[in-house]
């Protein structure tokens, strides 16, 4: 049986004039319905391997495949519709909210569920949103919602989450976490969600990855990972983050 997707040696460099290693050597197993947390400092190249999972982006070395079949002989707009890339930042299509979601559906040919766009809207925190206002008008944290739910309407196996939930408040934050766990139990859906939030990762996912030293340097149950990384450096990241949680949230003002 092969993996539901299997990077091996994936290698990017950045620059135009100096090209720089962002990172190589990437190699990583992902099964249908895991649920994974990929995590590390900024720069790491975290979001650039999610555009590259995603082919919006192309690795410059190293091979990747879905179920077994090269990217290379996949139509990138086939392969998106199985393994969809949600932004930070969405680009919210012209229109209304109900057309940024009925819309992706024209395009792909696929029927519209009134139904499951309303139980999403609820679940994440937006029932009170009119859907006829424009999507352009929208909050920050209600267009990652709403390019969400785009695209888990259209039930793609592998969902791709950059940092989803960073606008949002801690409140809304779970409420999408909780959906999102429960839509890949019900679903299957696999998730790979770059995260900062080192609690979010701990409880949504059953897989870590860990990516410094321009690489992504661990892969393991998210349990043992939080308890015993196996590198010195991913040690003092998590060190590192629990001790800046615990900073004062409000300094006395003098
Ligand atoms: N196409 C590109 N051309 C030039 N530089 C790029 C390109 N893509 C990414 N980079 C650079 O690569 C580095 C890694 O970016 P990326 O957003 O992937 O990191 P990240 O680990 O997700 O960071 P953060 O946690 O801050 O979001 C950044 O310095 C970014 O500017």
């Amino acid at each position: 049986m092969s993996h539901l997707l299997n990077l091996q040696r994936l290698t990017k460099y950045i620059g135009t004039t100096t090209q720089t290693m962002l990172f190589s050597g990437v190699e990583a197993q992902v099964e249908q319905g895991e649920r994974i947390a990929v995590i590390g400092a900024s720069g790491q190249g975290k979001s650039t391997l999610l555009r590259i999972l995603s082919l919006l982006d192309s690795p410059d070395e190293g091979e990747m495949e879905w179920k077994g079949v090269s990217y290379r002989r996949c139509d990138p707009r086939v392969w998106r519709m199985k393994i969809t890339y949600v932004a930070q930042h969405p680009v919210m299509l012209p229109g209304s909210v109900e057309d940024n979601l009925r819309m992706v559906h024209s395009l792909h040919k696929v029927p519209y569920d009134q139904a499951l766009a309303q139980r999403l809207l609820e679940r994440s925190g937006l029932s009170a949103l009119d859907i006829q206002k424009r999507a352009s008008d929208l909050s920050g944290g209600e267009k990652q919602r709403i390019a969400l739910i785009r695209s888990m309407m259209l039930r793609p196996e592998a969902l791709l989450l950059d940092e989803v939930t960073a606008s949002l408040d801690p409140a809304n934050a779970d409420l999408v976490e909780q959906l999102l766990t429960e839509w890949s139990d019900q679903e299957g859906t696999t998730l790979i969600w770059v995260t900062h939030d080192l609690k979010q990762a701990r409880s949504f996912s059953t897989t870590t990855w860990y990516m410094g030293s321009q690489t992504l340097l661990e892969r393991q149950p998210t349990a043992l990972f939080f308890s015993r990384p196996d590198t010195e450096a991913a040690r003092r990241f998590i060190t590192q983050s629990i001790e800046s949680d615990k900073e004062e949230p409000c300094p006395s003002l003098h």
